[in-house]
């Protein structure tokens, strides 16, 4: 089976799918040391993973390592990049210019990860007309107006008791993929993707993990 079919196939296994921008940051940085040829066994030591995980994780994508040298690095990149979807921009609409929504419209970052923020909903009379790092700011009654279906990423970063209703209003407007900020378990129907992300769960993983470091 293709690489392109087992990823429609939805086949490859999140923890896999999130290592591999880990992987990417370690071969730009390899890339940036003129590394030509970097070894599984490399990877994984470096990035504290097992090797055969290593290995299991990149053959989702079309690459096949060298023996003894291992992967080429500026073709590794390139497949990944292409394989995470990161070489095309999708353009994204973003539903709450607060202070997460502010942080995230500065953050050029997302960019490299293939998502550009073209404009910010909000119902806050300061902020609407203005605009942040060049993305305008409009009344989030004037998404219905707006809605475009080059622009399927929304990301959600309002206040947890306008969550499930603003997400409601994203999915009408033909938004498929919310990038869910908001500590709210969002329900809607099986055609939009829903992907929570949280801080705080790592900070609590990070917390716990503290207390059981011998001392
Ligand atoms: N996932 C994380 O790691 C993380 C971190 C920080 C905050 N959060 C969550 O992100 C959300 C925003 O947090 P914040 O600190 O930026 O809050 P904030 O109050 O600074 O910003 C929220 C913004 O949403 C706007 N808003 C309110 N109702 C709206 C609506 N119906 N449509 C559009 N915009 C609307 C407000 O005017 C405000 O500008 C909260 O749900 C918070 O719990 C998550």
């Amino acid at each position: 089976m293709s690489s392109e079919n087992k990823k429609k196939e939805g086949l490859v296994p999140e923890p896999s799918l999130r290592r591999m921008p880990c992987y990417l940051a370690y071969l730009k940085l390899a890339k940036r040391r003129n590394q030509e040829f970097v070894s599984s066994t490399h990877i994984a030591r470096d990035m504290g993973v097992d090797p055969t995980q290593v290995t299991k994780d990149l053959s989702y994508t079309s690459i096949v390592g060298k023996t003894r040298v291992g992967y080429e690095v500026n073709a590794l990149i390139e497949v990944l990049e292409d394989f995470l979807g990161f070489t095309k921009l999708d353009k994204a609409y973003l539903f709450g210019a607060g202070s997460l929504g502010n942080a995230l419209l500065h953050d050029h970052g997302l960019d490299q990860y293939g998502l550009k923020i073209v404009a910010a909903f909000d119902v806050d009379p300061k902020v609407i007309g203005r605009s942040i790092e060049g993305v305008p700011i409009f009344h989030v009654s004037e998404f219905e107006k707006m809605k475009d279906e080059n622009v399927q990423v929304g990301i959600l970063t309002v206040p947890a008791e306008f969550a499930q209703d603003v997400a409601q209003l994203m999915a009408a407007g033909g938004i498929k993929g919310i990038w869910n900020f908001t500590p709210i378990r969002i329900r809607l129907g099986d055609d939009v993707v829903v992907q929570d992300t949280s801080l705080y769960a790592h900070l609590a993983v990070m917390f716990n993990r503290m207390g059981h470091v011998k001392k």
